[in-house]
């Protein structure tokens, strides 16, 4: 059973990462909890150091997590970078490793060198099967939004953090003047779609597993906007083909890909095969009428603040119950130990 004797929250090693799992106001009631917390100064990070010394914190240098007591929990969103490329401790952050991705055997090797534990945050689930946190709605939400601004001609790039108060006056500033659909509509990311075309003064049409069965392609090539915020379970067949860019009388102009699968073989847009980033966020497809699409695979990144209070507000409870362990931290191990039994990291 996974336990621990504190929390360490490190600095991200990606200098434009400006999220954290844990936001100082979080840390205060895990420090008033008894739970103590050592936080590294990270400039990036949207929160600055001072406000967890406020909470309660000890604040430390970045990158000083290799120092930790070996019976604290190292606290991340990303794989730390090396050295020491042997991991030793409790870890706690997503990585991407589970599942035929790359670098996923080269990071299980670190662990197995260290003897270190990895608790994915991808796999802290409840009961049924269900994630305690994730940052799926402010994925949807700024997809949904780049897409919106996109198709009036009034996205520039490149793009910047900002806050979802800002990016919802610029929805605001003009209503209307398209129709949307999301596909993925009951998830978390298609619920933030859902909520920034509503601001945007955008209607949008609400597609999930049920509509998608029998794709009505013509209804889908009738909307000037497409989110695509599925979290798709197998392969399956695309919703937009080539055939479909290629049509004169389609409406569609701009599709956000919130899911980002491009080069899965779930991936349901294989008009696209590849993502775009912060310096270009809008690909053009086809020319006449035109087809953008926007793949940005870090989009929560772009509101730093609302999404890490967001995750960090889901993952608070399990944070405080880690010290003596509880079934959500459990499964976790259990999925890593899975990983390394089944995983080939030579
Ligand atoms: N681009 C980014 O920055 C970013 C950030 C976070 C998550 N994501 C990705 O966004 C996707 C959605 O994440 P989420 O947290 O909203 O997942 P979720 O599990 O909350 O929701 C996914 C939804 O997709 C629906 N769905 C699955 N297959 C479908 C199909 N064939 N047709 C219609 N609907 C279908 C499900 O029923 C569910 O409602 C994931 O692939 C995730 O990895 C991207």
């Amino acid at each position: 059973m996974p336990r621990t004797t504190g929390i360490w929250l490190r600095a991200e090693a990606a200098p434009d990462e400006r999220r954290t799992p844990l936001v100082p106001a979080d840390a205060a009631e895990l420090v008033a909890a008894g739970v103590p917390v050592t936080v590294e100064d990270a400039p990036q990070r949207a929160f600055p150091a001072a406000q967890y010394a406020r909470a309660g914190c000890r604040v430390v240098p970045a990158n000083s997590w290799p120092e930790a007591d070996p019976e604290q929990t190292v606290l991340g969103l990303k794989e730390p970078v090396s050295p020491p490329a042997a991991l030793t401790h409790q870890h706690v952050f997503f990585g991407h490793a589970y599942r035929d991705q790359r670098g996923g055997p080269a990071l299980l090797r670190r662990f197995t060198d260290g003897g270190g534990t990895l608790l994915d945050l991808e796999y802290l689930t409840d009961a049924d099967g269900r994630r305690v946190t994730a940052f799926g709605y402010f994925a949807g939400y700024v997809g949904a939004a780049l897409a919106v601004l996109q198709q009036r001609g009034e996205l520039t790039a490149p793009l910047t953090a900002t806050t979802a108060e800002r990016l919802d006056a610029a929805l605001r500033a003009r209503q209307g003047g398209a129709r949307a659909l999301v596909i993925g509509a009951l998830g978390r990311s298609g619920r933030g779609a859902l909520r920034a075309l509503a601001v945007a003064g955008v209607p949008a049409t609400a597609w999930d597993q049920a509509e998608t069965q029998q794709l009505d392609r013509p209804a889908l090539l009738a909307h000037d906007l497409l989110v695509n915020a599925v979290a798709p379970a197998a392969p399956g067949p695309p919703f937009l083909t080539a055939g479909d860019a290629e049509r004169a009388d389609r409406a569609l102009t701009v599709v956000a890909d919130v899911t980002c699968d491009v080069t899965s073989d779930r991936n349901r847009l294989p008009v696209n095969d590849r993502v775009t980033d912060w310096a270009r966020p809008a690909r053009r497809l086809r020319g006449d009428p035109p087809l953008d699409v926007i793949a940005v695979d870090n989009l929560p990144s772009l509101l730093p603040r609302e999404s890490s209070t967001a995750f960090s507000a889901g993952l608070l409870p399990h944070l405080a119950a880690l010290p003596g362990g509880s079934p959500v931290w459990e499964r976790a191990a259990a999925a890593f130990r899975h990983a390394l039994a089944t995983t080939d990291h030579p």
